[in-house]
């Protein structure tokens, strides 16, 4: 299909009856409690890494747009950070952020671990949803974990989330695995059904809005999150100096360097990242370089200093110098 083209869907009858389906096109925001699968889900859906994710809770810190375009909708997807209770100015701007995020799309999408059971913090997220204008979509999230079938794993939660919070919400359900992809085509069809009629607002081959030196600092910082323990992670922002096209060729390609500094707050945590002999630090190098190389599809050279700057997450000016604005 040319894509220029966006009125064309599948389901448009050739005959030149007035009977044809809209484009649609519109915004959708991802909410939800840290760690439940968010920018997994984002990945699966636009078929490449546009989020990082790791096991370690309240890892996404940026809004993101991921753009999901099929024959019949262009969907663009906002990543929020996990909503939770905050407990510094970087906590505060990352839940204020997702909030924002509510008021100014199409359609919601909470997202649940449908693994747990939920609790007082899906209540939390319910109330901020229940008097939201839009339609609001529940992806029931890990559905591979859980073992039972869509009807079940559906009725179960309706249960959960009905004794989550005592008024009863009538949210579509759709139970899915944003890691194997279980699900997820009708999750968005029916999250296209509910966009406004509309044209494409990005060119159809568009998956991510992300500055490119974004998407390298956050590929860094994938790497600290899952490989160092629990005391460095939430500490750790990551700046990109440069990136420079390399003099030298690698089997034809060339190759780009990557300056970057990864702050820590404390002189104990620049001890972990760089750690015994500089393992650690070629360790976290190594893993980003093997991802940026995919970004760039060509040989990366990477270069890593590590600095402490104390308190940065509780510095409005250097949250803004590294992007965290929540606007
Ligand atoms: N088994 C299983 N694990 C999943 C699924 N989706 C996500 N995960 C895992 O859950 C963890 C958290 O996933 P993320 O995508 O980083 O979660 P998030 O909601 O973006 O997290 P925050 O950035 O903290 O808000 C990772 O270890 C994922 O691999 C799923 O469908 N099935």
């Amino acid at each position: 299909m040319d894509p220029s083209t966006p009125t064309a869907s599948p389901g448009q009858p050739d005959d030149g009856s007035s009977e044809a389906v809209p484009f649609r096109s519109g915004f959708v925001a991802l909410i939800g409690r840290p760690n439940v699968g968010k920018s997994t889900l984002l990945n699966q859906l636009v078929g490449q890494k546009v989020a990082i994710t790791s096991p370690v809770a309240q890892t996404t810190r940026n809004r993101l747009r991921a753009i999901l375009t099929t024959p019949a909708a262009q969907l663009i997807l906002l990543d929020t950070p996990g909503i939770h209770k905050p407990h510094h100015l970087l906590g505060e701007r990352l839940v204020q952020s997702a909030r924002g995020a509510i008021g100014e799309v199409d359609v919601v999408l909470l997202l649940v671990d449908a693994s747990q059971p939920a609790g007082r913090g899906d209540g939390f997220i319910i109330d901020l949803l229940r008097h939201c204008r839009v339609p609001v979509h529940v992806a029931l999230n890990k559905s591979d974990r859980v073992g039972a079938d869509a009807e079940d794993l559906a009725a179960t939660y309706r249960e959960m989330l009905a004794a989550a919070d005592d008024r009863p919400v009538a949210w579509p359900l759709h139970p899915c695995s944003a890691l194997n992809g279980d699900g997820c085509q009708a999750l968005v069809e029916a999250l296209a059904a509910d966009l406004p009629a509309g044209p494409l607002l990005y060119p159809a081959d568009t998956v991510s809005d992300q500055p490119e030196q974004l998407l390298l600092a956050e590929l860094i910082r994938e790497q600290v999150l899952t490989l160092t323990r629990e005391e460095v992670p939430h500490s750790v922002a990551v700046r990109i100096e440069r990136i420079v096209e390399d003099e030298g060729k690698v089997k034809g390609k060339e190759r780009t360097a990557v300056l970057a500094t990864v702050l820590v707050e404390r002189s104990s945590q620049k001890g972990i990242l760089i750690g015994k002999g500089g393992q650690m630090l070629k360790a976290i190098g190594q893993g980003a370089r093997l991802q940026m190389q995919k970004v760039f599809d060509g040989p990366v050279y990477l270069e890593l200093f590590v600095k402490v700057v104390p308190n940065w997450r509780s510095h409005p000016g250097r949250l803004a110098e590294l992007g965290y604005r929540g606007d």
